[in-house]
């Protein structure tokens, strides 16, 4: 790369510069999506840009994973309650009959203000990594344990391919990381993630339900304009593996086939530097309306709340300066 930068200085007849040119390192200035002097080496920045997601291996500590596993199972009893948790029940589970305990749980969500789980969110290992992309001032936005149960056969515990930004009124996408750590090992047996690497570079796109037989669960929007020809990578992984990925990668994961609870926790994380964006006329207008009907169940029909006015409730700093989105 320098050699051709030297011979296109040579061709415009500048000599002088030659040096300066072959002294600079070429990567210094070449990397978009992750912040320069970071954690990453050069090869994993080059991969995160390309790619869109990073798997740093063994990032968390099985004890850890352990306490964590432990309080959900508390939360889902009911033995622990966390102030404006949601529960999400699994879509074929919830209709057919009352199953006590975590077998009837497919996520939890906004487990901010549980002093264990979030520990998860302000884990230093996993916080050097997201400071790479959202730089120093940093916010935890949305905290899930997802809990996948074995599939009845209706494929219903399939994630169809979308896009977490979709979810978000929040920008820039660039300074927004999702950091997803295995609590099991995870892989297609099981429904492990799935992504189309390079898509984090596309547009946010159209999400609406998937038109999938068996049933699709609450808030499983996935995109319109799928194309199955784009290259697919299963991300199998061990517990305590951790992957970091871009809020516009397209990504999925796939039918747990076992008779075992697939597991993972995860936190999306902004910079709070970012700004909020008001997405009426956008294509983010049918998840905010679905957010805001569900919001309503949770505070009372007659609260005055705007999507942002969600987000804002969720938003909770771990690092640095505060700033519009996280105060
Ligand atoms: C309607 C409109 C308005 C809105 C929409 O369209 S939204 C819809 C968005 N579209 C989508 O999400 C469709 C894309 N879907 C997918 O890529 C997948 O279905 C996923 C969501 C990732 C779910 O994955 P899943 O169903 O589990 O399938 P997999 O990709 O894991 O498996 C597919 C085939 O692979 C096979 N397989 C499973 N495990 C292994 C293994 N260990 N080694 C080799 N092969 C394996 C598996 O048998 C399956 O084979 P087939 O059934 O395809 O023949
Ligand atoms: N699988 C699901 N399909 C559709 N909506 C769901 C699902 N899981 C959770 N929800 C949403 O989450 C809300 C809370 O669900 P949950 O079953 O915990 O409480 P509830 O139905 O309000 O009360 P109860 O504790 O009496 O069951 C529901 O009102 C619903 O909007
Ligand atoms: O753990 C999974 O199955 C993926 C969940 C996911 O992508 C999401 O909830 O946004
Ligand atoms: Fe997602
Ligand atoms: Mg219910």
């Amino acid at each position: 790369m320098a050699d051709r930068l030297q011979t296109v200085f040579r061709h415009l007849g500048s000599g002088r510069p030659q040096q300066a040119i072959s002294t600079i390192p070429v990567s210094a200035a070449a990397y978009q999506y992750s912040q320069p002097g970071c954690i990453l080496s050069d090869e994993q920045r080059r991969f995160y840009d390309k790619n869109g997601f990073l798997v740093i291996k063994n990032l968390v500590s099985g004890d850890k994973i352990d306490k964590y596993k432990e309080r959900f199972q508390k939360v889902c009893t009911g033995e622990v309650k966390i102030p404006g948790v949601i529960i999400m029940r699994d879509v074929a589970i919830a209709k057919s009959e009352f199953v006590p305990g975590e077998h009837a749980v497919t996520k939890i969500q906004d487990w901010m203000l549980d002093p264990v789980l979030f520990e998860y969110c302000c884990d230093p290992e996993i916080l050097k990594y997201v400071e790479a992309f959202t730089g120093p001032d940093i916010a935890a936005m949305h905290t899930m344990i997802i809990n996948k149960p074995p599939d009845p056969g209706l494929k219903t515990s399939r994630h169809p391919m979308h896009q977490d930004l979709h979810y978000f009124p929040f920008r820039p996408a660039d300074r927004i990381v999702c950091s997803w750590t295995a609590m099991e090992k995870v892989d297609r047996s099981n429904g492990c993630l799935v992504v189309l690497p390079g898509s984090h570079t596309g547009e946010l796109k159209q999400h609406d339900y998937p038109e999938w037989e068996g049933g699709v669960n609450k808030m499983y929007h996935g995109v319109r304009d799928y194309s199955p020809d784009h290259p697919r990578v299963h991300l199998e992984m061990e517990k305590g593996d951790t992957v970091f990925f871009h809020p516009i990668l397209i990504h999925g994961s796939g039918m747990n086939r076992t008779k075992g609870f697939r597991k993972a926790i995860s936190c999306h994380y902004a910079s709070t530097q970012c700004h909020y964006i008001d997405v009426e006329g956008t294509t983010q207008e049918n998840i905010s309306d679905e957010t805001l009907e569900i919001a309503r169940k949770k505070f009372g029909g007659n609260i005055k709340i705007s999507f942002k006015d969600v987000w804002r409730l969720r938003a909770r700093l771990v690092k640095g300066q505060p700033g519009e989105i996280a105060e």
